[in-house]
């Protein structure tokens, strides 16, 4: 049962081919919920599309940026957005079927014990489908290195697959928040963990696009490897210190 109206945030920036069929598959997965398609002025037409879509189906919204700003960005107007309208329950959801709608009930379901849910690569039950070597190591050795530099338990520091309370974005304080690409999310479930927030992980099975690109880069990658170190003495891992942080679950 979801606790609450929960929103899935949806970042796009030319995801003409898998728009329609990702917001079919999340509201039959999960009809409970709303999505926000959060666009970037893609040049495919994807944000047309997600009009038109949203015209036919009021669980759908659609936010318009000027242009492409990185995924951090995107997810950042989408909170705003979300905590405006009062949903309990707020979602990070890749727009390319990485992120398997099937997993949506679990993160639901999960968050009423929990106040951020991770949909995690890392923990047993989960994995990469269609990944080259390179990614894995990439992927694996970014967790790693940042789990170790922050000092914290959780498995997959990198996901975008999550489930956010109300309540972890209302004190984190958003228009702070400096990172975009996977520094962006190791950053947000970092600040989660510094406020005292329950942090909980479930395995998902993440599989590559089939249909696209990718927008990562190296340029984000370095930022990863950089960034870890500045959200690791910034200001707030200061201020929001606990005596001994929380276990993540
Ligand atoms: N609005 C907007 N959306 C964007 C932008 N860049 C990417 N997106 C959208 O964000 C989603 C993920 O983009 P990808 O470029 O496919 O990301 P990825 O490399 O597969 O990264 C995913 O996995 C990483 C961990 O392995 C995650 O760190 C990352 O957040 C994301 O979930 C897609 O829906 C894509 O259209 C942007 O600048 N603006």
């Amino acid at each position: 049962m979801t606790p609450g109206r929960a929103l899935v945030c949806l970042p796009t920036y030319e995801e003409r081919d898998n728009l329609e069929p990702i917001l079919r598959a999340i509201l039959e997965a999960a009809p409970s919920v709303e999505v926000l398609v959060i666009d970037d002025n893609s040049p495919d037409g994807t944000g047309r599309l997600a009009d038109a879509f949203a015209a036919r189906e009021p669980r759908v919204h659609v936010l318009h940026r000027a242009g492409k700003e990185g995924l951090g960005r995107a997810y950042l107007a989408g909170f705003a957005w979300a905590l405006e309208r009062g949903y309990d329950l707020v979602l990070e959801m890749d727009a390319d079927f990485s992120h398997d709608p099937r997993y949506l009930p679990a993160l639901l379901a999960r968050a009423a014990d929990a106040d951020l849910v991770l949909g995690s690569r890392y923990v047993p039950g989960g994995g990469t489908v269609n990944w080259g070597l390179g990614r894995k190591l990439i992927s694996r050795g970014g967790s790693l290195y940042a789990r170790t530099i922050l000092g914290v338990r959780v498995r997959d520091l990198t996901g975008g697959f999550k489930c956010f309370r109300r309540e972890v974005l209302e004190a984190i304080d958003l228009p702070s928040v400096e990172c975009s690409g996977y520094a962006f999310q190791i950053e947000l479930t970092y600040r989660a963990i510094r406020r005292g927030f329950r942090v909980a992980e479930i395995p998902i099975v993440f599989a590559d696009r089939r249909v696209g690109q990718s927008k990562m880069s190296r340029r984000i990658v370095l930022e990863a490897i950089r960034k870890v170190w500045a959200i690791r003495f910034s200001a707030f891992a200061r201020s929001e210190a606990r005596p001994g942080l929380p276990p993540a679950v």
